[in-house]
């Protein structure tokens, strides 16, 4: 963890150290962005976000804004799923059954482990109990809560989406289905409301600061 170095001096480097002064040099790996990176949430659990909540609701195009801030590495699920299959989602999604699908995604889910990452999750990984359990191993889960009239907004095209639905189905329908459930695993709620993505980022930050 780094911590802003601040004091007189004028911000020049001063040493003690002898003229023939050989430094014991090692090499330290560490990503760039994480110089930036925020303190651990200190609860525990390894540092990294997961973002759950209905199609649409933002994960994906949340977590960006929100993996810069924090310095942690921006993973998308869906496109972890994708590499590794060699298929586009909605190619994953004809190839196999719902529960099919789902047995698949819970096996990505498994294989993530981070550290300092934030995963921006498929909305459908509620239904996966040991997929879940693990990302909640992996640090906090925060639910993008964004009510119906603006998923229906975003949410145009259902079918050319791919979401794990019961044909003849709305998105109010799977909405009310899925509720309690990205309730259950979260570990925080975000009201975004139609708040632009980086409010949203902000807001969790902000609640993520709080925990530490
Ligand atoms: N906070 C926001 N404000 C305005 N538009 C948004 C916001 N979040 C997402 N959008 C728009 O809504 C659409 C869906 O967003 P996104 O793909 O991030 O959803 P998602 O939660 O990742 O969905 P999925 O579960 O299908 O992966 C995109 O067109 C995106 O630009
Ligand atoms: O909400 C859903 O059912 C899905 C959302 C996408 O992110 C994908 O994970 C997949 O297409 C299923
Ligand atoms: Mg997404």
């Amino acid at each position: 963890m780094l911590k802003q170095m601040s004091g007189k001096g004028g911000g020049k480097l001063t040493s003690s150290a002898p003229n023939d002064y050989k430094p014991n040099l090692h090499v330290v790996k560490v990503d760039a962005p994480r110089f930036f990176s925020k303190p651990p949430m200190n609860d525990g659990r390894p540092d990294n976000v997961s973002l759950i909540g209905m199609p649409g609701s933002g994960k994906s195009t949340v977590g960006r804004p929100l993996a810069a801030r924090l310095g942690y590495r921006f993973v998308d699920t869906d496109e972890v799923m994708e590499t590794g299959e060699g298929m586009r989602l909605s190619e994953i999604m004809a190839a196999h059954s719902p529960a099919g699908f789902l047995e698949i995604e819970e096996n990505y889910l498994l294989s993530l482990s981070g550290p300092h990452d934030v995963f921006s999750t498929g909305g459908s990984v509620v239904y996966l109990d040991r997929g879940m359990a693990h990302l909640k191993s992996l640090g906090p889960v925060i639910y993008l809560d964004v009510p119906l009239d603006v998923l229906n907004q975003r949410l145009s095209d259902l079918e050319a989406r791919g979401v794990v639905i019961a044909p003849g189905k709305s998105v109010a329908d799977l909405e009310a289905e899925r509720r309690p459930l990205y309730e259950k695993w979260a570990d925080l709620t975000i009201q975004c409301g139609d708040h632009p993505p980086g409010w949203v980022a902000a807001e969790i930050v902000g609640l993520l600061d709080g925990r530490i």
